[in-house]
């Protein structure tokens, strides 16, 4: 049954990346709200290639969004899409996203991140692997059974939208309002949109939430000479970085008071999930160009990133840093980190502690500057259960393409809307990566390995059709 499916992708494979160069071409980056043309564009794009294949698509509304700025900006919209439905069979929704993490040649690339480049079989680009590579093989895998003359053994459905990159803003409400009608007749939901954890394929059963918090100080009415000026001044900057340094210890440990104590105690069957994990310690280090990390071993490590919570300072805003000496005292700084969950943490509860302890050390610092503190994103954790049929169908049909047992992996990072997806419309969610554990998500020089693309669709039309046979 697959056999034709799989030498129809191997044949066109060479035309699957070149729409991937087409996709990652558009620069889809949804950081930055002025920009939000190219997310449309993007999602135009999407489209297109969806109704071209028979897919009946709809440009849904998200509505709108406040900035932490208080600036309201209309959102773009949400692809919702199907084929051909059939009431005998299982409806499976995929979900994806196509906007990207900013990237500039000055970062650091060795190529351009907007030109899908080949090198030694791996496909460099800004979302080559996060996530317009992953969407694409979606797509070629309904292809592969339209092209060859085969029935679709599932319904498909698609939801994908161009705002994960930020926190999945306006799909909250977009899927609550659609829960019993886009939705009603959903059985599983399917997402392409993290990593393996080792050069084995996996199958996901959790991933962390996060909240993204902004903390503004602002001072002067204008950027100061730091000859003129300096020592008179309380430097927003010298509290900005006192707030930022309060907030972990030289081990990783948040020193935000309270919030770790609502994380869920590890159980020994947890626990033997991570015996069989071929994870290897040294190469890792390799990978990521570090002496050590902050733990010892595989398992501490691979719980660090997956079941506790962590905290990352991202950047400051508003700080001089070109190349060069300016020697200005910034007027207004503002600070962005990050804070991820795990179960049973809940955003709006960290949230509050987070304020609490920020408002509390920026009173010791007895400031004449102005502290505002935003959060944003307050994505929850997500954990699936294992016993889902859909786990089944994901680990025949890793066998049917690679021809071992996957791994049962967690994630680490984000993907906002897949707790709401399983509370809102309690449907079974279920992770099906096939990106690489060293593609470089968010990084210089992301890729996708084309081994990796080209089997990766093989598995998700192997998985339609094992599904099937679950259901
Ligand atoms: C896992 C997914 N590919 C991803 O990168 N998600 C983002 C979502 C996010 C979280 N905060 C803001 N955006 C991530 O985990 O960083
Ligand atoms: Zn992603
Ligand atoms: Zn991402």
């Amino acid at each position: 049954m697959l056999e034709p499916l799989f030498q129809y992708i191997d044949d066109h494979q060479n035309q699957f990346v070149q729409r991937l160069k087409e996709w990652v071409a558009i620069k889809s980056d949804s950081g930055d709200h002025t920009k939000w043309g190219e997310v449309e564009t993007m999602l135009n794009m999407a489209a297109e290639r969806i109704k071209k294949m028979g897919g009946k698509v709809e440009l849904a509304d998200a509505g709108t969004h406040q900035l932490p700025s208080g600036e309201t900006v209309l959102l773009p919209p949400v692809i919702l899409a199907e084929f051909a439905k059939d009431p005998k069979k299982a409806t499976l929704c995929i979900y994806g996203h196509v906007d990207v993490q900013p990237a500039k040649m000055e970062d650091g690339w060795a190529t351009d991140p907007f030109n899908l480049t080949e090198i030694k079989g791996n496909l460099y680009g800004r979302g080559a692997t996060d996530n317009k590579g992953p969407v694409l093989a979606w797509l070629h895998a309904v292809e592969s059974y339209q092209a060859t003359k085969k029935e679709i053994p599932v319904n498909i459905k698609l939801i994908i939208e161009g705002l994960e990159e930020v926190g999945s803003y306006g799909l909250f409400k977009l899927i609550k309002k659609r829960r019993d009608s886009f939705f009603a007749d959903v059985d599983f939901i399917v997402i392409s949109d993290n990593v393996w954890a080792t050069t084995t394929p996996a199958l996901t059963y959790g991933t962390r939430g996060s909240s993204y918090f902004f903390v503004e100080i602002e001072g002067p009415k204008l950027d100061l000479h730091s000859g003129v000026y300096g020592g008179s001044i309380q430097e927003p900057m010298a509290d900005l970085i006192a707030l930022l340094g309060s907030l972990l210890d030289h081990t990783g440990k948040i020193q935000v008071v309270g919030v770790s104590d609502d994380v869920t105690p590890l159980t020994e069957d947890e626990r033997k999930l991570y015996d069989n994990i071929s994870f290897d310690l040294e190469e890792m280090k390799n990978v990521v160009g570090v002496k050590h990390f902050l733990q010892d071993t595989k398992e501490e490590v691979l719980m660090a990133r997956w079941r506790y919570p962590s905290l990352s300072i991202h950047g400051v805003e508003g700080a001089f840093s070109d190349p060069g000496s300016k020697t200005i005292i910034p007027r207004k700084v503002t600070g962005k980190f990050s804070i991820r969950q795990v179960p049973n943490m809940d955003p709006p509860d960290v949230e509050r502690k987070v304020k609490e302890h920020l408002e509390q050390v920026f009173s010791t610092l007895n400031s004449p500057n102005r502290l505002k503190v935003t959060a944003t994103v307050g994505a929850k954790p997500w954990v699936a259960n294992l016993q889902d049929s859909q786990y089944v169908a994901g680990q025949k049909a890793v066998k049917d393409v690679f021809g071992v047992e996957p791994e049962f992996i967690r994630e680490g990072s984000t993907i906002p809307i897949a707790q709401t997806f399983q509370e809102e419309t309690g449907k079974s969610v279920m992770m099906l990566p096939i990106s690489g554990h060293d593609d470089g998500e968010h990084s210089q020089n992301e890729k996708i390995s084309r081994y990796n693309y080209i089997e990766g669709t093989k598995l998700f039309a192997a998985y339609f059709y094992e599904l099937s046979l679950l259901h």
